[in-house]
């Protein structure tokens, strides 16, 4: 690990990586990162765009820059990666050896529900809900090696619940 503290979210699109993470920051008194921000403000256009204009293959190539930029930096943060960040380029290597992966596990039923009128996310792009839930059972299993390399793993994942595993981490 680094000699800084990077905390990287990990987990399924819906799964509160962006939502949680700012006040997670907030309390740890550290910027907050959300890679898919970084990664519009590097490529000038949506996440929505860039997928569209430029394919996925494209999408994940600066996904994988903007992870390695941050790993390297010299700078202490909380980032709400992409849901698809540790799952290419090997991205869950880059995230381990630069610092504290926690993997926020939350069952299907409840990403559908969250994501059920979110128009934004590509990959999840379907007529209606019971393709939007084929496509979120599919991505969710295929991720799930992926997902368990994280250091920690939170069922159900609340702000309380985050904030103690990491103070267990840091104590240790
Ligand atoms: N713990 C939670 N309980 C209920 N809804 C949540 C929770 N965390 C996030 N959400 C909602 O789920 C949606 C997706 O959350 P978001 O933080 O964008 O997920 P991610 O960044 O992991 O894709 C948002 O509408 C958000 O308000
Ligand atoms: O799971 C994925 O591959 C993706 C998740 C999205 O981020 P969130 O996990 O914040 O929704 C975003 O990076 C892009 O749409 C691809
Ligand atoms: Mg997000």
């Amino acid at each position: 690990m680094s000699d800084y503290l990077k905390i990287f979210l990990v987990g399924m699109p819906g799964s509160g990586k962006s939502t949680l993470g700012r006040p997670l920051a907030e309390t740890l008194l550290l910027p907050f990162v959300d890679q898919d921000k970084e990664i519009e403000r590097r490529a000038g256009k949506t996440v929505q765009a860039i997928f569209a204009e430029d394919g996925e293959a494209y999408f994940r190539l600066l996904e994988s820059e903007v992870l390695k930029h941050w790993a390297a930096t010299d700078m202490n943060f909380v980032m709400a990666t992409g849901g698809g960040a540790p799952c290419f380029h090997d991205g869950m290597t880059v995230i381990n050896v630069a610092g504290i992966s926690v993997f926020l596990d939350v069952p299907v039923e409840e990403l559908l529900s969250r994501t059920a009128t979110d128009k934004g996310r590509p990959l999840l792009q379907a007529e209606d809900l019971a393709e939007k839930k084929t496509k979120l059972t599919a991505l969710y299993d295929r991720r799930q090696t992926c997902y368990a390399q994280a250091q920690i793993a939170l069922k159900e994942p609340t702000l309380p619940a985050l904030q103690h595993a990491i103070d267990a981490r840091l104590r240790k």
